[in-house]
């Protein structure tokens, strides 16, 4: 029986790994309500990463939290949610999962140079290209064995192969991908 545990997703990595194009997709496929987390930033972060600071910390600790709550609420209510967040560092995830226990992580792995070449070729997006260097000096790569609720994926196949794997990843009795 599917419940809440095994419907609440964040897709997660990079600037410009397609979290929000899998995200839209994943959510329409199993017709649960999406959380864009660009939308959560708080207009400083906004303005930090459109000038090229990258955010720290500090500037992730209040927006995780607005996140969190985002994901109870949903999973509570709706049975689930899909959740587009970098969740680049552990203790990011850490932070999320205390927030939505049973949540389920899809770590969209990009090499650099496909990432800058996406976000390079956005034109309108706020986020500055010249902070992808960033992202992958402050990523901390899901290890499989301290975090089996991460299935990772190479962000390189196409939109509907990828969300076809989450939608037929296995799930075992706890909630978390084996
Ligand atoms: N599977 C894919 N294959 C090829 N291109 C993709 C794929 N997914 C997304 N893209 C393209 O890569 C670019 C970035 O995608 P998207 O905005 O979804 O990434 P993101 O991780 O949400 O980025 P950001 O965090 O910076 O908002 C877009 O131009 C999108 O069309
Ligand atoms: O943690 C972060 O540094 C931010 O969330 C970034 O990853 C951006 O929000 C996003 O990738 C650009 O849209």
């Amino acid at each position: 029986m599917t419940d809440s545990r095994h419907r609440t997703f964040v897709v997660m990595g990079v600037a410009g790994c397609g979290k929000s194009s899998l995200g839209a997709a994943l959510a329409a496929a199993l017709a649960l309500p999406l959380i864009e987390g660009d939308d959560h930033h708080s207009v400083e972060s906004r303005a930090k990463m459109s000038r090229g600071i990258a955010l720290d910390d500090a500037d992730r600790a209040g927006w995780l939290d607005r996140l969190g709550a985002e994901l109870g609420r949903h999973a509570a209510q709706e049975g689930g949610a899909v959740l587009s967040c970098s969740a680049l560092k552990r203790a990011y995830r850490d932070r999320l999962r205390a927030a939505c226990p049973g949540l389920r992580f899809v770590f969209l792995e990009l090499d650099r140079d496909e990432a800058l070449r996406r976000v390079a070729s956005r034109a309108t997006h706020f986020f500055s290209s010249s902070l992808v260097d960033s992202q992958f000096a402050t990523l901390e790569r899901p290890d499989p064995a301290l975090e089996p609720d991460v299935l990772r994926l190479s962000a390189t196949q196409p939109l509907d192969e990828l969300c076809a794997a989450v939608v037929a990843a296995p799930i075992s009795a706890d909630g978390v991908c084996p």
